[in-house]
C-alpha cells in the first residue's frame, strides 16, 4: 500500500522561546513525506496533555529526549505499516499506545508532531495543500484573525494581569486586509508607546511590553491606537482579551496584581463585564479560572448576547469538557489548541463539537511556537471561523499569516473570509461604545 507508513523519526529542535521541542517527519512507503513540530504553551491548564521534558518540567530549558524517544521506538513501531488516510486509527494507535488520559506516557509533545506530519504526508501523497485535504470537498472559509498588540501575563514577566491583547477586524473582507489593518494597528501602538515614554520592547508572542500602572491604561492605549492608524473602534476594529484567569488565582479567587486587588468570582465577572461596557470589546478568552463553570455561566448570561466568550485552559481542546460546558451554558467558544487534545482526531473532535452546538470555534498557536504553519490549514480545512496566533511582529507567528494569504491566493474567487460569521451565533448584535 502507497500510503502505508514506512517510517517515523524524530529530533530535537527549538523554539520561538529558545526552549526545545519535538520536530517529526513521517514518510510513507511511495516516498511521500510530511514533517511538524510541537508548539508549547506557558499557561498551561491543568487538564492538557502533558509535553515530556527531561527532569520533568512542564516548560523550560530542558531537553526533551524522552520524547523524541518515545517516536523513535514506540511510536514508530505502532505506526508501522499503518494506512496514513486513516487519521484516526493513526491517532488511536498513539493514545493505546500511551495508555494515559493526559500522554504523559509518550508526551503530548510526541504524539502531536507525529499527528501532524502525518496529515502532512498524506497531503504530499495526494498532491494537494493540507487545508484542501483536510476540507475535501466542502466550502472553506478564511479565518478571521485574531492579532496580539500587547502581550502580558505569563508572557511578560506577568506586567500586566490581563495576558493577551488582541484586535478584531471582522468586516475586513479578506484576510490581506485584515493583516494590513492590524500592521497599521501594531505600528500605531508602537509610536503611541514610545510617545508615552512607554515602549520596552516585546513579550513572548511579540506583542509590545506591556508598561502600564492599570490593565484599564492598557485598554485606553489600544482604543487610541486604533483611532490613530485610523480605525474607527467597535466598528472596524474591536479589542479581543484572553485574561487567562487560570494563572490569576489565588485561594477561592483571583488577584489582580496592577489593580492591588483580590477579586471574589463573581467580582472578577463584575470587572470584565465592565471592561466589556467601557471599550469595543468584542472577545474574551479564560475570564475565569480552569474550574470555575458558575463565573463561565455568570458572565455568558451577562454579556454572551454580543460578547464571544472563550474557554481555553477552561475546555483544553477536550469535546467532553465542551459539551458539559454547553449544557451549563458556560461560554460560547472554544479555543482549538492541538497540543492541548496530542492528536489532531481530538482536536477535531472538539472543534466539531462546539460547532454542532452552536458555539464558534478559534484554532489557536501557542507561546511557543516554530516555523511550522500547520495551524493555518487546519484553521482553513476545518473551517474554524477564526485563528489566534500571537502577534504581528515575529517569523513564526509571521510564517502562519503569511501562508493564510498564500491559501486565500490559492482560493482565487472562491476564497471568502469569515468575517463576523465566524463569531458565535449570539454574538455581532447591536451594541454602542
Ligand atoms: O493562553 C493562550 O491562549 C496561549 C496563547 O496566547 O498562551 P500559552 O500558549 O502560553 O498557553
Ligand atoms: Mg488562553
Amino acid at each position: 500500500m502507497k500510503t502505508g507508513i514506512a517510517s517515523v523519526f524524530a529530533r530535537q529542535i527549538w523554539d520561538s522561546r529558545g526552549c526545545p521541542t519535538v520536530e517529526a517527519e513521517v514518510t510513507l512507503a511511495s516516498g511521500a513525506s510530511g514533517r511538524a513540530a510541537a508548539p508549547a504553551g506557558a499557561s498551561r491548564g491543568e487538564y492538557e496533555a502533558i509535553d515530556l521534558r527531561d527532569g520533568g518540567i512542564a516548560f523550560g530549558g530542558k531537553g526533551v529526549g524522552r520524547a523524541v524517544d518515545a517516536v523513535n521506538g514506540p511510536i514508530a513501531k505502532a505506526l508501522q505499516a499503518v494506512d496514513a488516510r486513516d487519521q484516526a486509527l493513526v491517532d488511536s494507535r498513539m493514545i493505546e499506545g500511551d495508555g494515559t488520559s493526559n500522554k504523559s506516557v509518550f508526551g503530548g509533545n510526541a504524539t502531536v508532531a507525529v499527528s501532524m506530519a502525518v496529515a502532512h504526508a498524506v497531503a504530499d501523497a495526494e498532491g494537494l495543500p493540507l487545508w484542501r485535504l483536510l476540507a475535501g470537498d466542502r466550502h472553506v472559509r478564511i479565518p478571521l484573525p485574531e492579532i496580539q498588540i500587547f502581550g502580558g501575563g505569563a508572557h511578560a514577566g506577568r506586567r500586566t494581569d490581563v495576558q493577551d491583547f488582541m484586535i478584531m477586524a471582522p468586516q475586513a473582507g479578506s484576510i490581506r486586509r485584515a493583516l494590513e489593518i492590524t500592521g497599521n494597528v501594531y505600528h500605531a501602538a508602537g509610536a503611541a508607546m514610545e510617545d508615552a515614554g512607554l515602549l520596552a520592547g516585546t513579550a513572548d508572542e511579540g506583542g509590545w511590553w506591556p508598561n502600564f500602572d492599570s490593565n484599564e491604561a492598557a485598554l485606553s492605549m489600544l482604543v487610541s491606537a486604533i483611532e490613530r492608524a485610523g480605525y474607527r473602534p467597535g466598528e472596524d476594529v474591536f479589542i479581543s482579551l484572553d485574561i487567562a484567569a487560570n494563572e490569576l488565582r489565588s485561594g477561592t479567587g483571583y488577584q489582580l496584581n496592577l489593580d492591588g486587588e483580590k477579586l471574589s468570582s463573581d467580582e472578577i465577572v463584575d470587572r470584565v463585564v465592565r471592561w466589556s461596557e467601557d471599550y469595543p470589546i468584542l472577545s474574551v478568552e479564560d475570564p475565569v479560572g480552569q474550574d470555575d463553570t458558575a463565573g463561565m455561566a455568570n458572565i455568558t448570561a451577562r454579556i454572551g448576547e454580543t460578547v464571544q466568550i472563550i474557554g481555553d485552559d477552561f475546555l483544553v481542546t477536550d469535546a467532553g469538557r465542551v459539551a458539559k460546558a454547553a449544557e451549563a451554558a458556560a461560554g460560547n467558544a472554544v479555543l482549538v489548541k492541538v497540543n492541548q487534545a496530542g492528536t489532531l482526531t481530538e482536536a477535531r473532535a472538539a472543534l466539531e463539537t462546539a460547532r454542532e452546538l452552536g458555539w464558534a470555534t478559534i484554532v489557536s498557536a501557542r507561546s511557543g511556537e516554530t516555523e511550522d504553519v500547520t495551524i493555518a490549514h487546519l484553521a482553513t480545512g476545518w473551517n474554524a471561523g477564526q485563528i489566534k496566533v500571537g502577534s504581528f511582529a515575529r517569523s513564526e507567528r509571521m510564517a502562519k499569516w503569511n501562508e493564510l494569504l498564500r491559501i486565500e491566493e490559492a482560493l482565487g474567487s472562491n476564497a471568502e473570509f469569515a468575517g463576523a460569521g465566524g463569531l458565535p451565533r449570539r454574538v455581532g448584535k447591536e451594541k454602542a461604545w
